[in-house]
């Protein structure tokens, strides 16, 4: 397995990493996953975030592929995993106001803490912690970090240095290839105690030594201790997920955005007669350039489906383009909580004043999965093998 600069943001490359992996999603993985070898080997895990994070390959097809080569009772963990960005996503689409509370905190909280040398120092990798100084400064350089070295960071950030847990999320998302509002946010979360209140993970000095096989052994260095990160109000109980949508019309304009770059497989429903896809709304990020790249990438494969010429369009110009293309519709993949959603919900505002519709379709297994993020995560778990038993 190559190491881990050489993320292309292309369904090829994706694919690749995917056939890679395949062998080892078995037994291996389950064996094996928890153990950070460090930036220079990933074979005991994916490392498919970046792609599956922008549905360059879906969740669907990720799992079929492990459950044809392994069965369900071989690729259970790996399966659990890939369940749990499902989860994620679907837990916050049923309570979005968890992540407005979030940005409003962390914008609050950056003022407040802007002069901090704490602060300063955890985001440098100069806090005197090896295993956490190693984390910080991969993260800036790679835009990746492996699972666990991502709960030992949150929860040495939290617990040990006693920094903002809405900070370091910023933080992770400011420069992770796969940076995703829901799994981090809710991550973090999750660290803290917030998600399961009272429940926190605390990071212990011989489980880093013995996970990264001796190369950290931050003994004595830790709170070990530390209770859970007060709650300031109760989780919100879960709403409901709007209806999917489907076309009214049989020709209707296309637009991709860098939420669901799998056009071979979204249900659009009508003949698509345009095709674009939208700028990143984070260009100026190492998760906005890899999209930026992905967007590029299924713009391309989108026209081969689809016998078109597409073009890269700013929000702005999407009415103009659709007037052109003369649809009454456009087509879009419906986007969960992010960067993409508040730009849809702009366009979609545009074009109702030149009388065309926005069309949000969804994938089946977003309308089957998140409405059963209610409660925790062993409760979703129940209903995977139900989930799962048509992919294949
Ligand atoms: C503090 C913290 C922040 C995180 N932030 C993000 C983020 O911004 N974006 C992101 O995609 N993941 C995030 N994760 C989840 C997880 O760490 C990564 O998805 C995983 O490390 C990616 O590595 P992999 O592709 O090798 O995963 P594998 O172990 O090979 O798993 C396969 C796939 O399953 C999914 N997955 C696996 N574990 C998790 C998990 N715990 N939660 C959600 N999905 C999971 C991912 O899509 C992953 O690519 C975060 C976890 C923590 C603890």
């Amino acid at each position: 397995m190559p190491g881990l600069t050489d993320w292309t943001p292309t369904r090829a490359a994706a694919l690749e990493r995917l056939a890679e992996f395949l062998p080892h999603a078995g037994a291996d993985y389950a064996r094996l996953r928890n153990i950070d070898r460090g930036p220079d080997d990933r074979s005991n895990v994916s490392a498919l975030s970046p792609w599956i994070r922008r549905r360059i390959l879906t969740e669907e097809e990720v799992i079929a592929a492990v459950l044809r080569r392994h069965g369900f009772a071989r690729a259970d963990k790996f399966i659990q995993e890939v369940c749990w960005r499902t989860y994620w996503k679907g837990w916050l689409e049923l309570r979005p106001g968890v992540l407005a509370d979030y940005h409003a905190a962390a914008a609050r909280l950056s003022a407040e803490w802007a002069d901090s040398a704490a602060l300063a120092a955890a985001r440098g990798g100069q806090t005197g912690i090896a295993c956490f100084d190693a984390w910080a400064a991969e993260l800036v350089r790679t835009g990746w970090l492996h699972n666990h070295a991502r709960m030992w960071f949150a929860s040495i950030w939290i617990f040990t240095l006693r920094l903002p847990w809405e900070l370091g999320a910023a933080f992770m998302a400011q420069h992770l290839l796969d940076a995703d509002p829901a799994s981090n946010t809710l991550s973090w979360r999750w660290v803290a105690g917030l998600q399961t209140p009272g429940k926190h993970y605390l990071a212990r000095a011989e489980n880093i030594r013995l996970n990264t096989l001796g190369r950290f052994d931050p003994a004595g260095q830790l709170d070990e201790q530390a209770l859970p990160v007060p709650m300031v109000a109760p989780n919100p109980p879960p709403g409901a997920i709007p209806p999917a949508q489907v076309p009214a019309t049989d020709r209707v304009a296309l637009l991709l955005t860098e939420e669901d770059l799998s056009p071979e497989t979204l249900p659009v429903g009508a003949t698509v007669v345009a095709l674009a896809a939208l700028t990143t709304p984070s260009a100026d990020s190492p998760a906005g350039r890899f999209a930026a790249g992905a967007l590029a990438d299924g713009l391309d494969r989108a026209g081969a489906q689809f016998g078109l010429a597409g073009q890269l369009l700013a929000p702005e110009a999407v009415a103009a383009w659709a007037l052109d293309a003369g649809v009454s519709e456009v087509v879009t993949a419906c986007a969960p909580l992010g960067p993409s959603a508040p730009v849809l919900d702009e366009i979609e505002r545009a074009l109702a004043l030149v009388s065309i519709r926005l069309v949000r379709v969804r994938r089946a297994w977003d309308t089957q999965c998140w409405p059963l993020a209610t409660k925790g995560f062993f409760a979703f778990r129940q209903h995977i093998p139900k989930l799962v038993a048509g992919l294949v």
